[in-house]
């Protein structure tokens, strides 16, 4: 058996069955929204698939430590919130039976579901086997019914070792071109649509798509597209102009001659896309010098498109450090390029925020 090919299938799995919960939140009108204290919304997807990815890993894997973006605490005082999230996750399974049974099944009760919802508090670091899970990636794409990402990340010792991106707005087919129009709103036909990607380190990067059971086979090596002409390039970046700066990024585009209008999508369907040569260049460019991006909104990406021929680093050209906590606290921004052009990138990158 391959290196963490147990550890692939369960990930794979997690993230699938946590998509099913996503799915139903996600075509309902309501989706239950909670606002965090740094203001950012968490709806009851967030909290539903967490919990079904935490009992899957601790079933699995009892002794990895887990980095969870959500916590249980704004629910323990809200009844009414519990029971509608207990609801949906009570109610969500894989419809294959084995592949049920491998996720340990259903979680006994809501008190269950709240423990479980709070074990992904670890503080991450250098040393051990740690998950990172982003339940919902881009939720206020979620929200505006757009494009979003189930996460799941391993790191062993501070480095990626393997990820799974579940994109159930994604089309299904890897060689669908990018549309301008794809992470926009009002996203309602599940027809075509669903991607599954992953990656093992030094095993490449793959797609396969989301299926609601035991995993769709086949599972298809996935790579970048190669550039030929910088010109031709295109690049896939924030819909939020909070996230990254998108004067600076046209100001790149220009300098490289890019002509094609940029892709605005939510989340890590951003890395998957491009991973999968649907897109070519991802950036992010801070917008404020304070701010810390987060692991479990990066773990996966990074690893898929390094496994598929990219490279992937800050701005300053470091190589995103995962072993530093919760954040990449010793990075500012990405630069997500095919291998072969990174440099010639990020060397614009650096001209044009001067660094
Ligand atoms: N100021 C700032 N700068 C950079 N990133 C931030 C910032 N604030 C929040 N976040 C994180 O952005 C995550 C969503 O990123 P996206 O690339 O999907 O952004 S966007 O929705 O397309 O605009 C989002 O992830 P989710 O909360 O999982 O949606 C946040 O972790
Ligand atoms: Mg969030
Ligand atoms: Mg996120
Ligand atoms: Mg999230």
């Amino acid at each position: 058996m391959s290196q963490y090919a147990k550890e692939l299938e369960v990930a794979q799995l997690a993230v699938q069955r946590a998509a099913i919960l996503t799915k139903r939140v996600f075509h309902e009108k309501a989706k239950g929204t909670v606002s965090k204290d740094d203001k950012s919304p968490v709806t009851i997807g967030d909290f539903g698939a967490q919990a079904l990815i935490i009992s899957a890993l601790k079933a699995n894997f009892p002794e990895d430590e887990i980095v969870a973006e959500e916590e249980a605490d704004r629910l323990r005082g809200d009844p009414q919130l519990q029971d509608t999230i207990w609801e949906l996750v009570r109610s969500t399974g894989l419809d294959d039976p084995a592949a049920e049974r491998l996720l340990g099944g259903a979680l006994a009760d809501k008190a269950a579901m709240l423990d479980v919802l709070d074990m992904g508090k670890s503080q991450g670091g250098a040393r051990g086997r740690i998950w990172a899970i982003d339940p919902i990636d881009g939720t206020k794409g979620f929200l505006r019914g757009g494009q979003y990402a189930v996460c799941l990340g391993l790191m062993v010792d501070g480095d990626v070792k393997v990820g799974v991106l579940g994109c159930p707005n994604l089309p299904v087919d890897d060689a669908a071109p990018l549309t301008a129009d794809m992470g926009a709103e009002g996203q309602t036909d599940d027809e075509g649509r669903g991607v599954l990607f992953s990656a093992v380190l030094g095993q490449g990067a793959a797609s396969r798509p989301l299926g609601t059971g035991a995993l769709v086979e086949p599972r298809k090596r996935i790579a970048m597209r190669p550039i030929e002409e910088m010109a031709g390039a295109t690049f896939c970046e924030s819909v939020e102009s909070g996230h990254s700066n998108q004067g600076e990024s046209a100001q790149i585009a220009q300098r490289l001659s890019i002509t094609n209008p940029s892709v605005r999508m939510d989340s890590q369907a951003k890395y998957g896309s491009i991973a999968r040569g649907a897109g070519d260049i991802y950036l992010r460019l801070p917008t404020s010098k304070t701010y810390q991006e987060k692991i479990w909104d990066h773990a996966a990406g990074d690893l898929i498109v390094r496994e598929a021929g990219g490279q992937v680093t800050d701005t300053l050209g470091r190589r995103l450090d995962f072993s530093k906590g919760r954040t990449l606290a010793e990075n500012k921004g990405v630069v997500a390029a095919p291998a072969a052009v990174h440099g010639q990138v990020l060397k614009v990158v650096r001209e044009v925020l001067k660094l």
